[in-house]
């Protein structure tokens, strides 16, 4: 089996425009079983867009797409069984209490119980693990913006699936909830051995939560590894000050280490200090360029 054919979600070239503007420009990503993956980006970077062609609820203008060794296009209702949703927001059941969505939800994914997979999971122990128990028989429209995220992500789990694909999950949650829920996405992994593919555009909960980021700017993939290996793609050069013989001097590098221990070995150094580049800072930098980058590449297509 090739490395495609393996590959829980692949995508190739996937292109997407909104009238005349252009918002996936050719993007190519694989997410392998057991990898939980983010897709990382600004605002308007297109993130929603390709979960939604990835979940089937969006036609794409061009490009392969296989999730769960289907074309979402064609999905039947056994494969959507398989997937669970996170949407940025549904306003819909506001009437329903929480335990009854939650069991109305699980009934419709029993059929599709195999060998491997128990269907659905048991509602008060999932209620229970995203924190809900006690606003089981609540009505929605009584409960709080975090509590509303909770059972979005509850509605995402309760059919165990073996991809769920989080669209910002962690909007509008505190850091206690936000916490909580990145331990949920390891516990679902671990367990289940769910692949999750997630948007969001807070570079720390990237690193805490993903093993592999995709940066999405411009309509482009423009970094892509671990978490590590994409803060060293753009982390910006490491600022050296020091002070000698009554003077200040600074220099910017990107091997901070080596320039300052060269520095101490030839130069009387009286005062020194490393200020390193802040990743976040530099996440936006890198975001901005490609921005203008893609701007420049409509007006070219315009002329
Ligand atoms: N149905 C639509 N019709 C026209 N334009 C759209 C539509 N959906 C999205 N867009 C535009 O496409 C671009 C990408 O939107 P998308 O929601 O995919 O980005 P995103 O990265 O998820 O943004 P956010 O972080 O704000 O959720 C935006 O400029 C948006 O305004």
């Amino acid at each position: 089996m090739n490395r495609f054919e393996s590959a829980a979600v692949h995508v190739a070239g996937l292109r997407m425009a909104y009238g005349e503007h252009t918002v996936l420009d050719g993007i190519d990503f694989d997410v392998a079983p057991g990898e939980v993956v983010a897709l990382l980006g600004p605002n308007g970077a297109g993130k929603t867009t390709t979960v939604e062609i990835v979940e089937g609820f969006r036609h794409r203008d061009a490009g392969d797409v296989t999730v769960l060794g289907t074309d979402p296009e064609h999905g039947d209702d056994a494969w959507r069984a398989r997937i669970g949703v996170v949407l940025q927001s549904w306003r819909d059941h506001r009437r329903w209490r929480v335990r009854e969505l939650l069991g109305q939800l699980a009934d419709t994914y029993r059929p599709y119980a195999t060998d491997r997979s128990a269907r659905p999971r048991d509602v008060d122990d999932l209620l229970a693990r995203v924190g809900l128990t006690d606003a089981a028989d609540q009505r929605m429209s009584t409960l709080s913006g975090g509590q509303r995220r909770r059972l979005d992500v509850a509605v995402g789990l309760v059919g165990r699936p073996d991809l769920l694909v989080l669209d910002e999950p962690t909007a509008g949650l505190d850091p206690a909830a936000r916490r909580e829920f990145h331990e949920l996405v390891h516990e679902v992994v671990d367990r289940d051995g769910t692949v999750v593919l997630l948007t969001t555009h807070d570079l720390t909960e990237a690193e805490t939560v993903a093993d592999r980021i995709l940066l999405l700017a411009g309509g482009r993939i423009v970094a892509a590894g671990s978490p590590a290996a994409v803060a060293r793609e753009v982390a910006g050069p490491s600022e050296v000050r020091w002070s000698a013989d009554g003077a200040r001097h600074v220099h910017s590098t990107h091997d901070p280490v080596a320039f300052t221990r060269q520095l101490l070995a030839t130069v009387r150094v009286d005062d020194l200090e490393v200020v390193r580049a802040s990743l976040e800072d530099a996440y936006l930098d890198i975001v901005r360029r490609h921005e203008a980058a893609a701007a420049d590449r409509d007006l070219e297509v315009t002329r």
